[in-house]
């Protein structure tokens, strides 16, 4: 979307959101309080009618967000049928149980917030007879027992119908009452610490917590709001609310009976406080993400979903129209495949041109353009455009590429081609935008076979044709000087970390027969994008590190890559696939046999406009904060969910010591394509940004390799350095050019870097070594070939011991 555009348009949007947010919390019943709220926040005072419109969630904080439900089972009166007609302002519906206050773990109040919210801290009780709060007038007093007025606790007749009465009596009333009492009842020591502990929970309260969201009560503000109102019932509080507080005890009976009138003390005391939070919420508003693309909802799109497995035809089918029509684009999940597309199209005669954040080919004449999803535009019209790996929106980094591209492209006919992982909440959104939805299934073109030999874990069993597909790159190519060491075939290399010329052209080089280079050893980068000649995929391992812990590989990733088996047009149309070991042959299996999951929810991400409205209201903190700030404060629609972004905030951070940048400048440096584990990629990052500040040309300032690597430590620098020309490319493509000078040098230099790495690849036959430390790892044997062993039955067997240890536990 064009800056200007997504400016305006946002402004627009998040103006009529803060409508249908209101309007949600209208749809409550309890209308004082949100008519209170209204007068309170809303200058305009707009709001005043309920609407029943759909429901909201707020974002990662607000996950587990419950509605209070008045009807308990568990209550001490259920017998009178009493505990009803008690409403008070939520957002949520769905049904849940009142939580046990992990939510908000402390009722301390937040120094923080106290500060922000300019209110001093909690007051605190003495000893004996010394009344709560520092007032002699009007407080809970702690007395002795001839004093007390409540020291009576037995519950009698009377009190239940009292009782009865206070728990169906209006919460506002309720709150007037106790703040036109001039004094609080007296209370035993020992009750006092109990109506202590009523309050404690309270404060403690996730669930309490939780609901004050819906009047703007931020969980930051919540224990200073709660412990406010704790001081104000117990200067206030009567004997027979007391009593009946002390009948429920600490329970979540009594949070819901304190918390409607909470809800009025906040209305009335904190309005400053809500009018500033609401606006926080309404600045950080990701709901209703198909009302930014006025210009897309104005036309009448026609969605195309090929839907099927892999090597079914999707892309084929979806590419024929792409090269019939007049204007298309097609928009890609690779560098590698919309590189492809690029040469395919051009090879039939199509005038195609290439754009990626690193590289903008235009091709003279061309109505037609490959280009990465990031990079797609949403400002023109186009007859086709093709979203292919559709069921991408579901990945949990860069999910929001494609839910952009769908909500936003501005197409007569859109193609989508994926798994039917996302078939149903496609349609949910189709029927949102009002596209009209085809669906075309399909069947693969031949069924992969599972061979269950195996290779018995021994990699000597491979033979021609084979890809062995490992989940590391020390694995990688450990996995490759095993084989040629052992075996006459020769092994080809494709993993992530390498750049797509390099890959295209080890493919290339596995591709053709005519050379010994017969077997292929790859990472999961090779379940897209590649049209490989693999005769049989063979899983070294279906175990893989997530960053945190060895978990199975998923099954819609083993079957994706599987699929990479026998595809049609290639030497080997029947596609196989097995392990190396035994012991992951039942996984494969049941992977394969599994049926896609169905995706409850799809990625978004807030544009810099958003970013922007948002830091109007946060003035004063990093970037990196902001993105937290963000991430805790934003809504979304239930089909959404925030995209993580752990690597964009590790790169503010870094950048937090670049004086001088923009916010926008931050953001855009941020989604730069860096190797966040990578030092070097990290350390030249930063140098870009600061001279980048400071207006002087950005140097590459990097040499050119001497020749091919002749060990790892080299391979591993020729990959640093071309993701170093990589990011300066990309970001030459973002900033202004004349800061950017040398991009024909970088390009020049990553070319040749990616021969060199292709160079390398096929000659190389050391051991693998780490990125962090350059040091092969202390396990390893001298004599390079540990024989593997499968960690899917180690990691079952774990699981099922922690099942049984959990039954016999509970
Ligand atoms: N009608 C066809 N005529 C000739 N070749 C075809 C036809 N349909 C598909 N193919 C070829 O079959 C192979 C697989 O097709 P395609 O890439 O479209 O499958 P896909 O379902 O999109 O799989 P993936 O999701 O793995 O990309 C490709 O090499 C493609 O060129």
């Amino acid at each position: 979307m064009g800056r200007g555009q997504a400016t305006t348009l946002f402004r627009v949007c998040s103006s009529k959101n803060n409508v249908s947010r209101v309007r949600v919390m209208l749809s409550n019943r309890y209308f004082h309080s949100v008519r209170k709220l209204d007068e309170c926040v809303s200058e305009e005072n707009q709001f005043s009618t309920p609407f029943d419109v759909s429901r909201r969630e707020f974002s990662t904080s607000l996950i587990d967000m419950v509605r209070f439900r008045y009807h308990s089972e568990n209550t001490k009166f259920a017998e009178y049928d009493i505990v009803k007609a008690r409403t008070f302002s939520s957002l949520v519906e769905n049904g849940g149980s009142v939580d046990d206050g992990s939510a908000c773990k402390s009722n301390m109040v937040d120094a923080d917030a106290e500060q922000e919210n300019g209110i001093s801290s909690v007051d605190s009780v003495d000893d004996d007879r010394i009344e709560i709060d520092g007032s002699d007038e009007g407080g809970i007093y702690v007395s002795n027992s001839s004093e007390s007025e409540c020291d009576n606790n037995e519950v009698d007749s009377n009190d239940i119908a009292r009782f009865q009465q206070l728990s169906a009596s209006d919460p506002v009333e309720l709150y007037r009452e106790l703040r036109n009492a001039e004094k609080g009842s007296k209370v035993k020591r020992s009750d006092c610490d109990k109506l202590r502990e009523v309050f404690h929970l309270f404060s403690n309260s996730g669930w309490a917590a939780n609901q004050a969201l819906a009047i703007y009560i931020g969980k930051s503000f919540f224990p200073t709001a709660a412990s406010k109102f704790r001081s104000f019932f117990f200067k206030k509080c009567p004997a027979d609310v007391a009593k009946y507080l002390l009948s429920l005890g600490p329970s979540e009976e009594a949070n819901k009976f304190l918390f409607p009138i909470f809800v009025e003390f906040c209305l009335e005391e904190f309005p400053d406080e809500i009018k500033r939070f609401r606006r926080l919420i309404q600045s950080a508003d990701l709901t209703k993400p198909h009302t930014w693309f006025p210009f897309a909802r104005a036309m009448k799109r026609k969605i195309i979903y090929h839907c099927g497995p892999t090597n079914s035809g999707k892309t084929y089918n979806a590419l024929q129209r792409f090269m019939e029509a007049k204007k298309a684009i097609y928009c890609s999940p690779l560098r590698l495949l919309a590189m492809e597309v690029f040469d395919k199209v051009n090879a039939n005669g199509v005038y195609c041109s290439l754009l990626t954040g690193q590289e903008k080919k235009h091709v003279l004449f061309s109505n037609h353009t490959a280009c990465t999803v990031e990079m797609v535009s949403t400002d023109e019209v186009y007859d086709v455009a093709v979203i292919d790996e559709i069921q991408m929106m579901s990945d949990p980094c860069r999910g929001y590429a494609w839910s952009r591209a769908l909500l936003g492209l501005m197409a007569d006919e859109i193609h989508l081609c994926g798994d039917p992982s996302v078939l149903n909440i496609v349609q949910k959104i189709c029927s949102e935008t009002g596209d009209e939805l085809h669906e075309q299934h399909y069947e693969r073109f031949k069924p992969l076979v599972v061979e269950a030999k195996t290779l018995l874990g021994d990699l000597r069993n491979v033979r021609s044709g084979d890809c062995v597909v490992a989940f590391s790159r020390r694995e990688i190519f450990e996995v490759k000087l095993a084989i040629e060491k052992q075996t006459n075939h020769r092994c080809c290399v494709i993993y992530g970390a390498l750049p797509p010329e390099t890959r295209r052209k080890q493919a290339n080089l596995f591709n053709d027969q005519d050379n010994e280079f017969d077997v292929l050893v790859a990472s999961d980068a090779v379940g897209m994008g590649l049209n490989l000649n693999i005769r049989r995929v063979v899983f070294y391992s279906l175990s893989k590190y997530n960053g945190d812990k060895i978990v199975p590989v998923p099954a819609s990733q083993v079957k994706q890559i599987a699929g990479r088996a026998g595809r049609r047009g290639s030497i080997y149309p029947d596609g196989l696939a097995t392990t190396l070991h035994v012991d992951d042959l039942d996984y494969l299996i049941e992977c394969l046999k599994e049926p896609f999951e169905d995706v409850k929810k799809v990625g978004l991400f807030p544009f810099y406009e958003q970013i922007e409205l948002f830091a109007g209201q946060l003035p004063n903190i990093t970037f990196c904060n902001l993105l937290d700030k963000f991430g805790e404060n934003c809504r979304l629609d239930g089909s959404y969910f925030l995209c993580r972004h752990d690597n964009i905030k590790k790169v503010a951070n870094m950048l937090e010591k670049v004086q001088g940048l923009s916010l926008e400048d931050r953001f855009n440096f941020c989604f730069a394509p860096v190797n966040i584990r990578d030092p070097k990629a990290m350390y030249h990052l930063l140098r870009f940004a600061s001279s980048y500040s400071m207006n002087i040309a950005v140097s590459i300032a990097m040499g050119m390799p001497k020749g091919s690597a002749r060990n790892d430590a080299e391979l591993l620098d020729l990959e640093t350095k071309h993701q170093v020309l990589s990011m300066y490319l990309w970001l030459s493509n973002q900033f202004e050019k004349d800061v950017f000078p040398y991009v024909k040098k970088a390009e020049i230099m990553a070319s040749d870097i990616a021969d060199l790495l292709g160079q390398s690849l096929t000659k190389a036959c050391w051991k693998p070594e780490s990125r962090q430390s350059g040091k092969p790892k202390a396990d390893q044997k001298e004599d390079g070939y540990k024989r593997p062993r499968s960690l899917i039955k180690a990691y079952e067997k774990k699981k099922q011991e922690k099942t049984s240890s959990e039954k016999f536990s509970a």
